[in-house]
């Protein structure tokens, strides 16, 4: 089975019991073997007889969670356990079963030290959830994310959305998730990467029959696929595959690369943009900027060859790819960006040169009127949340509520490869399923990563199609942001990932 697809929570609720079927389970028996797995999961994080305090939610989730009290209780834990009534068939008959085994529960409605366990199972709630958080499902979450107990959620964390990621008013932070069958967006994006602790996916030995009748959303950007993507080139590219062991190179056969951004009092994004390009293994990177910028660029940086717009346009026609916004400047009155923007958004569509827009590059886009001009097919847009809303005409808050929606949006405005940053990093292109990146470091979230960024994609594109360097390079900066942050990831900085893109380019795989 391929255990990095993700599907919807849509098509999980709907597809699961048929896979189950195909494999001669029913329902009650799958839900057993959810079980078995967290008793799994617990033994190896919490070995028995350890105090488990299990709270079972009204729905299946929490039928779950009235087996797992069984299970565990057999394996000679001491279970605990916290319950709503329950309400559907399934937790009926999970509830019976401890039931007859020991019979004491307590009611959701009452308080308990949570201090004398030595973890919690988290069965409130699970992909079923439909609403706010409130009440005594409410109260439980804040006691167990004031508390330091750790908790194992099952299949979610209660009260996380399994599309969105976002709590639904709030959410348990977990120390491990177990999640079943198959993986969901809300485990991957948006706010997961504060909740779901340690992911494991328990495939119940249905994922197979699952993957075999139901179309997938996306998949997780592996270590394995990224390096893959680092090491692969197109035939008719420049770049030579064995370019490790290749000593006849020149500057050019990597790529002649030109930033246009800079602006007054911006020349640092360029800067960053220009390094990145550099460290990622660019031949040649020019910079086309303010002319007020172009001294400080070059003193801080004697490799990149800088000229201001009006006298480099010409690099434009030498160009193998172009990346234009970091730091060029955005508003009404900055004619001079603006009509920047507009001469190179014009060339990259004409000659069909592969553009990398991020910044206010992307700014100037939602200011045009996107709809009457067409980018090639070998655009790479960059947005982060805010600008994502910028593009899509609604608020940062509704990009995050839904990033799958807003990328597959943008996808379809803008026919472009697109790369939706923030935390659990989503890459698409027209046509192709969703990468959902898992790695990467709250550390990123500091100013000039997103010019590091545009760097690195703008140099992979050399060689490599759009989505494929997309995604490369966001697999790549989430590495290099995960080993600064082992130094602390209060202080790291954007220039801090510079030489780890270097040692992370020359690594033996890749
Ligand atoms: N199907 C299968 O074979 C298998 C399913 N599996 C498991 O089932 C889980 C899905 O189960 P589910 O569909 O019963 O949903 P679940 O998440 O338990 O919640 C629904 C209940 O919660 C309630 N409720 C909702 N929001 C609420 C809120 N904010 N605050 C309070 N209450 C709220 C809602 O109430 P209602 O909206 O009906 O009033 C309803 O009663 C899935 O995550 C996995 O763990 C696995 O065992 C594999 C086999
Ligand atoms: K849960």
């Amino acid at each position: 089975m391929n255990r990095d697809n993700v599907y919807t929570t849509a098509t999980i609720r709907s597809g699961e019991l048929a896979a189950a079927e195909a494999c001669g389970l029913d329902a009650k028996q799958l839900m057993q073997r959810a079980a078995q797995a967290c008793v799994q999961k617990l033994q190896q994080v919490c070995p028995a007889p350890a105090r488990i305090l299990v709270l079972c939610g009204p729905g299946n989730n929490g039928g779950d969670a009235w087996f797992v009290a069984r299970y565990a209780q057999q394996a000679h834990y001491q279970a605990t356990v916290v319950a709503a009534k329950p309400k559907s068939e399934l937790a009926k008959q999970a509830a019976a079963a401890w039931s007859e085994a020991d019979g004491r529960v307590i009611d959701l409605a009452e308080t308990l030290s949570v201090n004398e366990f030595d973890w919690v199972v988290d069965g409130l709630l699970g992909n079923g959830v439909s609403r706010e958080v409130s009440g005594h499902y409410q109260r439980w979450i804040e006691t167990l994310n004031q508390s330091a107990i750790p908790v194992l959620s099952i299949d979610i964390p209660s009260g996380l959305d399994s599309d969105s990621g976002q709590p639904q008013g709030l959410a348990v932070r977990a120390r491990d998730t177990v999640t079943m069958i198959a993986w969901k967006p809300g485990l991957l994006t948006g706010a997961a990467a504060d909740y779901v602790g340690r992911l494991t996916l328990a495939d119940l030995d249905v994922g197979r029959a699952f993957e075999q009748q139901q179309s997938r959303l996306g998949h997780i950007l592996t270590d394995n696929v990224a390096e893959r993507l680092l090491q692969v080139t197109r035939a008719d590219s420049a770049v030579h595959p064995s370019k490790a062991s290749q000593q006849n190179v020149h500057k050019g056969t990597y790529g002649h690369i030109v930033i246009i951004g800079g602006g007054p009092g911006m020349a640092g994004a360029a800067i960053l943009a220009g390094q990145a390009a550099l460290r990622s293994g660019a031949g040649k990177v020019s910079v086309l900027c303010h002319p007020d910028s172009r001294a400080i660029i070059a003193q801080t940086q004697p490799e990149l060859m800088v000229e201001s717009f009006a006298e480099g346009r010409h690099r434009l026609e030498q160009a193998t790819v172009v990346a234009l916004g970091p730091g060029l400047g955005f508003s009404p009155e900055n004619s001079l960006a603006q009509d920047t923007w507009r001469q190179v958004i014009s060339h990259c569509v004409e000659r069909n040169v592969p553009l990398v827009l991020d910044a206010d590059g992307l700014n100037w886009l939602a200011h045009a009127d996107h709809r009457s001009m067409s980018l090639s097919a070998h655009t790479v847009l960059t947005p982060h949340p805010a600008e994502a809303g910028r593009l899509l005409g609604c608020s940062t808050a509704a990009i995050q509520n839904d990033r799958v929606r807003a990328i597959q949006q943008l996808i379809e405005n803008f026919s472009s490869t697109i790369v939706l940053k923030g935390a659990g990093t989503l890459v698409g292109a027209p046509q192709q399923s969703l990468w959902f990146c898992r790695r990467g470091s709250s550390a990123l979230a500091t100013a000039g990563t997103g010019d590091v960024l545009t760097g690195i994609i703008a140099t992979l594109l050399v060689g490599r199609t759009p989505v494929e360097a997309a995604a490369a390079a966001v697999w790549l900066h989430a590495r290099a942001g995960e080993i600064a942050a082992l130094d602390g990831e209060r202080g790291t900085i954007a220039s801090d990932l510079l030489p780890l893109i270097r040692q992370l380019r020359n690594a033996p795989n890749y």
